[in-house]
């Protein structure tokens, strides 16, 4: 297939008093591509994922722009339609690896029943590739954790299983929310780098959500970078971090600790910064609604 995996095309997501969550954001991941989409907290990055992924919270609706999944524009479709058609294409590893888990359910039916239900696959092929996975990430007894309930892992072995669940299908995209947020620091580099290396292998394109610009530099090739719901840079990441064109990226760069330099000094992006920029967004957010009145 030729094509963007992802194409977002000026997607705007509102509450519905129409204060805009999303504002005009569009996006392209390539097959293979790992594109960062990163900001400050409420930035809308969880939004634009779960947008992709058609979970937006009940009350927040798309009122602009469209979402196309290898070339399919995906408000064409019935729900339904839909639904089947991300996760036939599509997995997500979430932020907090113990809420995404059933904790009354054993490991091993989570894993094997969207194996079997969404892909079809018989349980013997669901479970070799369950165990083949768990093994990849390394779970030294795939078939113990199978038979356990997720409260007998540890924080870093539940985000292991849901990585090795999210690959498990060979979707073509993985949208990666915060997925190492959750966890111990000293986990935080290994998850980093279980991530990367099954990403390289299978070549999934994948939408990585985070809020750290350090993160960034070592997981993607593409940066979106947002405020307030709205694109204030989208470039290469090594370009982004040579020379951002943005002030707020060039900000974000500076707020990050450097862990290969702790003399670096770092400071808070600049109040005064975040002041302009919310001006500027609800100067436009005035033009905008004047001009659809
Ligand atoms: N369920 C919801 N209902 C209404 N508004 C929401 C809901 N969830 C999030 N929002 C709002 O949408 C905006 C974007 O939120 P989002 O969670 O996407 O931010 P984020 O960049 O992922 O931040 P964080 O890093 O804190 O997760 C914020 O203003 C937030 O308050």
């Amino acid at each position: 297939m030729t094509g963007p995996t992802l194409d977002i095309q000026n997607l705007t997501v509102a509450l519905p008093n129409g204060a805009p969550l999303l504002r005009d954001v569009s996006l392209r991941l390539q097959p293979g591509e790992v594109r960062a989409l990163v900001g400050e907290s409420g930035a809308g990055k969880s939004m634009i994922g779960k947008a992709v992924l058609g979970i937006l919270p009940p009350k927040v609706r798309r009122t602009r722009g469209e979402i196309l999944l290898r070339g399919q524009p995906l408000n064409a479709l019935s729900p339904a339609r839909r639904r089947r058609e991300v996760a036939a294409f599509s997995a997500l590893i979430p932020q907090d690896p113990l809420t995404a888990l059933n904790p009354l359910r054993k490991i091993g039916p989570q894993i094997l029943d969207p194996l079997r239900r969404i892909h079809g696959w018989s349980t013997t092929r669901a479970r070799d590739r369950a165990l083949e996975l768990l093994e990849r990430v390394q779970i030294r007894a795939p078939e113990r954790v199978l038979d356990s309930y997720p409260h007998a892992l540890s924080g870093g072995m539940r985000q292991r299983v849901l990585i090795a669940a999210a690959f498990a299908p060979s979707p073509r995209l993985i949208v990666a929310d915060e997925p190492t947020t959750a966890l111990d620091v000293t986990v935080q580099k290994e998850i980093l780098r279980l991530i990367r290396e099954l990403q390289q292998e299978t070549g999934t394109a994948v939408l990585f959500v985070t809020h750290d610009m350090g993160v960034v530099a070592k997981i993607s090739q593409q940066v979106t970078v947002l405020f307030a719901g709205k694109v204030m840079e989208d470039a290469p990441t090594a370009q982004v971090f040579t020379g951002a064109a943005h002030p707020y990226t060039r900000a974000l760069i500076a707020a990050t600790p450097s862990s290969a330099d702790l003399t670096r000094p770092f400071s808070p992006v600049p109040s005064d910064l975040i002041g302009e920029l919310h001006a500027q967004i609800a100067r436009e957010d005035a033009l905008r609604s004047e001009a659809t009145r």
